[in-house]
């Protein structure tokens, strides 16, 4: 019988980490002797995250734009392009962080009318800190967007537990299991849970869903790798990116692409990126007080720096008021 590949689709907020547990994905797979293939997507115009995997993990990458809308007819061809090359025994996709759940689901579902592909499940990481933060105000595009990213999934993890009590724990959990009474919650510290414990699970019938497998729509609300370049993506809300990070004279890149995405959905229109390609090396203390002073609206920014004053690269990350350098 033909093989039918299994896809597994990643999603959560900005910085929630996705990449972390794609990570964890692929050794396990690769443990059981699989082949995985990636399909990995960024709004910014480099992916960072890119030889992450390995070098020998075929990877599809899907770089400014956001495959629920965007980009979204190139994710047939990508999966398409994957399945025939490589034969992957599976395929993870990491959506961007502002993807909104249902349409990676109709895209996926619209790949399977033709391929033969089943999507199982819908893995979505909470950044248990950061939802947190947002309930206590219960507004705003974000908390709407990781509303629906909850709502959608088949599987969850709360992330990020390190950085929340044991008292939050509870209120997140009830908070999670409100809005998706049906998708198992494994809190995680670094997206470190049980991987077959994930993955396993009775599928639902693909005509039950009308895309697939076990992916739950069932209580959704229907409202090599830039190395070269010093560079950093930043995900900015609208309309505090321009004093934060264009403006920003005294750190003066010389080359700044502004990205804006005029996307039709009202899920992520608040979400800007910008891609910064530094044509030197920069101090670390003038970059670290840059990173000091980003106001809360700036979610997530990465890159690959060379600092002025020492002699090696730094991979750098920052997600939700928390710099990691
Ligand atoms: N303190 C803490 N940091 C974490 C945890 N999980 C991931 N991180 C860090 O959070 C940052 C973002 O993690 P990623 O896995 O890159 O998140 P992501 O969702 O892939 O990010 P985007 O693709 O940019 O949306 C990285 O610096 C991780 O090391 C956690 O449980 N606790």
């Amino acid at each position: 019988m033909e093989h039918v590949t299994p896809i597994y689709i990643l999603s959560g907020f900005l910085g929630s980490g996705k990449t972390t547990l794609l990570i964890r994905l692929i050794a396990h797979w690769k443990e059981q002797g699989l082949r995985p293939a990636i399909v990995m997507n960024e709004i910014g115009e480099v992916n960072i995250d890119g030889l992450i995997a390995g070098e020998e993990v075929p990877t599809a990458e899907m770089l400014s734009g956001c495959i629920c809308c965007t980009i979204r007819s190139d994710l047939s061809s990508e999966i398409a392009t994957l399945v025939q090359r490589e034969q992957p025994d599976v395929i993870v996709i990491e959506a961007t962080g502002i993807a909104n759940p249902m349409e990676i689901l109709d895209a996926a579902a619209e790949a399977s009318l033709y391929m033969r592909i089943d999507v199982k499940k819908m893995i979505t990481v909470v950044d248990a800190a950061h939802l947190l933060h947002l309930n206590a105000e219960q507004k705003g595009k974000t908390y709407r967007l990781m509303q629906e990213q909850i709502r959608a999934a088949s599987a969850l993890i709360m992330n990020k537990m390190d950085q929340v009590s044991e008292q939050d724990e509870e209120t997140i959990r009830q908070l999670v299991e409100r809005w998706n009474p049906y998708a198992p919650i494994l809190p995680a510290v670094r997206c470190a849970v049980n991987v077959e414990e994930l993955l396993q699970g009775e599928e639902r019938a693909a005509m039950e869903t009308g895309i697939g497998g076990g992916v739950n729509p069932a209580n959704f609300d229907t409202q090599d790798a830039g190395h070269d370049q010093q560079t950093m993506n930043a995900h900015v809300r609208e309309e505090d990116a321009a004093h934060s990070l264009h403006n920003d004279s005294s750190h003066d890149p010389t080359h700044v692409h502004s990205h804006d995405h005029n996307h039709a959905h009202d899920s992520h229109d608040h979400v800007m990126s910008y891609t910064y390609y530094f044509s030197q090396p920069v101090n670390s203390v003038e970059f670290e007080r840059l990173i000091a002073e980003l106001p809360r609206d700036v979610y997530r920014a990465k890159g690959i720096l060379t600092f002025s004053d020492t002699n090696s690269r730094f991979l750098f990350q920052y997600a939700f008021a928390n710099p990691i350098l």
